[in-house]
């Protein structure tokens, strides 16, 4: 079944603290990719179930659904098992949304795309969005998991804004940017992102926001790394795999940019909870600096890597 296919799946998830809006936000992106054909897997506190509300509304075409019955096999714990075999009885199937309980950690979820072997040859792993609800944002519920939700996401959502005005915007940015100064920020109104795409984030990443310090008190703190040499691939590999694995739970994310000796492409470096990923971009080298921007519970580790 799987020679059938030709593409790799792209996977989004998209999480976010309870009640962000994430059905809201999955429903409409549904609705503007009519042609899109999609699976919809809803993880529920380790175990996987998929949210046939979520279907209401939309073209049934569109929606691969998978009964329970198919993905929550007798073996436990076998994320990874359903969506290997998700791909494989569904050639169809060109995109997967993950959508994360509301008091999920996301890299549970997004980890397994950058670790096993098998799941990145069926998918692509496109991006996190997390959706931040303007109405209660900053308010200290669920403060820890939906601060780590905002840490690790590629995009940040902060939905209904419709009454919030350009300066409370311009306030959530700098939150959002004291926790991932990585993330574009788009609004949603009414449920509705205007200018929102499914496409992945150019393989740039030099839009980062200075991070700020601000009044959230988080524990998440950024840290930029740099280094002005061209370094030698295989020894850095080493090391930031070790040092990764090492603090795989004080460092959440790990995004930037690498130059490599002999290497003219810039490289891309993608990390999530202990995984990562190390691919060729689209820049030249200019000049020999690499970048890698840390956010995690930082306080009290030195990050030398060189
Ligand atoms: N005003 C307004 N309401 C919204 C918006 N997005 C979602 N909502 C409402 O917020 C509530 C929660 O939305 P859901 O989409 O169910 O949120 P969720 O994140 O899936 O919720 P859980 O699965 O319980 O975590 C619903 O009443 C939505 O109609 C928005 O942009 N504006």
């Amino acid at each position: 079944m799987v020679g059938l296919r030709n593409d790799k799946i792209s996977v989004t998830v998209v999480t976010g603290f309870l009640g962000s809006g994430k059905t809201t936000f999955i429903n409409s992106v549904l609705r503007k990719y009519p042609d899109v054909q999609f699976a919809l897997v809803e993880n529920e506190f380790g175990s996987v179930s998929v949210d046939t509300k979520l279907i209401k509304g939309v073209d049934a075409s569109q929606l691969f659904e998978l009964k329970q019955g198919c993905i929550c096999c007798t073996i436990t714990n076998e994320y990874e098992l359903v969506l290997q075999e998700l791909a494989e009885r569904f050639p169809h199937v060109e995109h997967l949304l993950i959508e994360t309980t509301g008091i999920a950690d996301p890299a549970g979820v997004v980890r397994p795309f950058f670790r096993e072997e098998r799941l990145k040859e069926l998918y692509a792993f496109n991006k996190t969005i997390c959706l931040a609800d303007a109405l209660n944002f900053g308010s200290g519920r669920g403060k820890d998991i939906s601060y780590k939700q905002l840490a690790i996401a590629d995009e940040v959502v902060v939905t209904k804004s419709e009454n919030s005005s350009s300066s409370e915007r311009e306030k959530f940015r700098g939150m959002i940017a004291e926790l991932n100064p990585l993330a574009p920020v788009r609004f949603a109104e009414n449920g509705v992102v205007e200018t929102f795409s499914l496409q992945s984030l150019p393989k740039k990443i030099r839009y980062f926001t200075e991070p700020r310090t601000g009044d959230l008190h988080s524990k998440v703190k950024t840290h930029t790394w740099t280094c002005d040499r061209a370094l030698n691939k295989a020894d850095f590999t080493r090391r930031i795999s070790y040092y990764l694995d090492v603090y795989k739970k004080e460092i959440y994310r790990v995004k930037g940019f690498l130059c490599f000796e002999n290497e003219p492409f810039e490289f891309v470096f993608q990390g999530v909870g202990g995984n990562f990923e190390i691919s060729e971009g689209e820049s030249l080298v200019e000049a020999d600096r690499s970048t890698l921007v840390f956010i995690g519970e930082l306080d009290g580790l030195s990050i030398e890597l060189t």
